[in-house]
């Protein structure tokens, strides 16, 4: 039961990487953890560990589930441990150079029928599948941070994309426990676009002085929005808040509509980055 065959496989061991590869072996797949890093190997593993002791003492899944689902995943730096693998997303750094380059050289190992699926965020599915031999494998499977909590998936069309895959990639999504929802791919595909003005309102009503941003935060909190902006944005890191807003504005060619705020700016350009500089739009300790 423990030993599955591999038929799945990631490229990347991040945070993104590893949480998905969690997914997948929670479903009973065994999965190719592939990463240039050994060190990123390593913590990946460690990470996807520390979850699942989660899981086991807070008695959602028994012990012997847990070392079930990690001795489904094998993590490698040897690309050819994925050659058998059916469904392999990839989730390596977000350049698109690096992302093609990959995807390319996958296409060397895999079987034809396999399924190409990036977990990008903010580049174009369709550029980073016209990099690859057959484009019409290529779909956009955009997960969520973490992983293995967040419940949606975008599964994003590229133009090439073959819309028997896509149908597929929603099925495979589903049987991951995800709930799938089919985008086009638009800059910010869905979830980042409408989170745009989220953002961006934010800073302007607290520029134009109506709000402070904690009494922000505590307003749509009691709205219903699990977080409100200002301290979501300390969680996702300011600086890729940022860089989701530049993207979006630069992707429909600089539509007033999604302009990003200069506070934004200045708050990357100062290091108070969010939660993890230990300052942003509030401070944290340690
Ligand atoms: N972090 C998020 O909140 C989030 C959410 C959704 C999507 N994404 C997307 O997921 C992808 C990964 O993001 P992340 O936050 O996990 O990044 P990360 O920096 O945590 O991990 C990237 C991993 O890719 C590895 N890598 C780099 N080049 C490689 C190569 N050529 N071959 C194999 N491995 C390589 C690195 O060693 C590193 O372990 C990006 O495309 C990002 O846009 C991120």
């Amino acid at each position: 039961m423990a030993d599955q065959p591999v038929s799945g496989a990631v490229l990347g061991a991040g945070t993104m990487g590893s949480g998905i590869a969690q997914v997948m072996a929670s479903s009973g797949m065994g999965v190719a953890l592939y990463d240039v890093s050994g060190k990123a190997l390593d913590k990946g593993i460690r990470m996807i560990r520390r979850n699942l002791d989660r899981q086991v003492s807070k008695r959602r899944i028994s012990q012997e589930k847990a070392e079930q689902i990690l001795s489904r995943i094998h993590p490698s730096t040897q690309l050819e441990e994925v050659a058998s693998a059916k469904w392999i997303v990839e989730a390596v750094v977000e350049s698109l150079e690096v992302k093609q380059d990959l995807l390319a050289r996958v296409e060397q190992v895999v079987k034809q029928e396999a399924v190409l699926a990036t977990n990008t965020s903010s580049l174009s599915v369709t550029a980073i599948a016209a990099g690859t031999q057959h484009p019409r494998r290529v779909v956009g499977l955009h997960f969520f941070n973490p992983a293995p909590v967040m419940p949606l998936v975008e599964v994003v069309a590229g133009k090439m994309t073959d819309p028997e895959v896509v149908e597929k990639a929603v099925e495979k999504v589903q049987s991951w426990g995800k709930d799938p929802v089919r985008v086009k791919d638009m800059p910010g595909f869905l979830v980042n676009r409408v989170a745009r003005p989220f953002h961006s309102e934010a800073y302007r009503i607290v520029g134009d002085g109506i709000a402070k941003k904690s009494q922000l935060d505590r307003i749509l909190r009691s709205a219903g929005f699990k977080m409100g902006p200002f301290e979501l944005q300390d969680l996702i890191g300011i600086d890729i808040n940022y860089a989701a807003s530049v993207s979006v504005y630069e992707g429909f060619f600089q539509d007033p509509r999604f302009r990003p705020h200069p506070d934004q700016r200045r708050m990357v350009d100062s290091g108070a980055l969010g939660r993890k500089a230990g300052r942003g739009h509030y401070l944290y300790d340690g």
